[in-house]
């Protein structure tokens, strides 16, 4: 799977050697937190390169300069509950006046039909640039409800960022809500015959909590 207009691969060489870690079935809790947490912060500096800036007159100790400040745009982040979670500090990190919207969602092991269970999204949501986080794109499903709970609430505009996606939810997202950029940091082989991502690194909220 190619970049192109709607799909963006992040492989920096700092992402790509964080990932490796993650995926390591022996990689424990704690370490998979702080790993989940840098890649965010790494792939918010790529998602937010498109940023307007504009120019302020700075006085530097030498003189008046004419610098820049990002313009006015303001942010908002939406983790899908749980794992999604674990993507927000590292976030924050570098937007920290950003707010954070929740949407609880669990797929359900059967059907693997995302299920709603909790939708809290800031009130001035109108003014502001979505970012939907999720560690995971396996069918697409929840990333594509999600987005479409947000899209109600009539944002200036919305990405989502994964960190793993599967082919069939790449597909399935970008055709469902082709407005939207889709940013990750690996197209993995396949799903498997439950969902799950191959090679993946298993179950993210899990691992993130510890509830394996
Ligand atoms: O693309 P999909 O097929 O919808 O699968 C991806 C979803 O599955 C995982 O959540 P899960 O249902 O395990 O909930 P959790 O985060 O609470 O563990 C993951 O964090 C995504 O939200
Ligand atoms: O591989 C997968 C698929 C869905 N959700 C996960 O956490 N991992
Ligand atoms: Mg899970």
């Amino acid at each position: 799977m190619e970049n192109n207009e709607q799909i963006f691969i992040m492989n920096h060489p700092l992402i790509q050697h964080k990932l490796s870690f993650l995926r390591d079935k022996n990689t424990g809790t704690k370490e998979f937190r702080e790993l989940v947490s840098e890649i965010a912060t790494l792939m918010c500096y790529e998602a937010t390169r498109d940023l307007p800036l504009m120019d302020v007159q700075t006085e530097t100790p030498m003189c008046t300069a004419t610098t820049k400040v990002i313009a006015g745009r303001k942010l908002a982040f939406v983790p899908i509950l749980r794992a999604g979670l674990g993507m927000v500090d590292g976030m924050l990190q570098l937007v920290p006046s950003a707010k954070v919207g929740h949407i609880g969602l669990y797929r359900d092991h059967d059907t693997l039909q995302p299920v709603e269970y909790y939708n809290k999204l800031p009130s001035d949501i109108e003014e502001r640039d979505v970012i939907v986080l999720d560690p995971m794109l396996a069918t697409g499903g929840s990333a594509m409800d999600a987005i479409t709970i947000v899209k109600r609430s009539r944002p200036r505009s919305i990405k989502f960022l994964c960190i793993i996606a599967a082919p069939e939810g790449l597909k399935a997202l970008s055709e469902a809500h082709p407005d939207v950029h889709i940013y990750c940091a690996a197209v993995d082989e396949k799903l498997n015959e439950h969902g799950y991502i191959l090679p993946g690194l298993g179950d993210a909220g899990d691992r993130i909590f510890g509830t394996m």
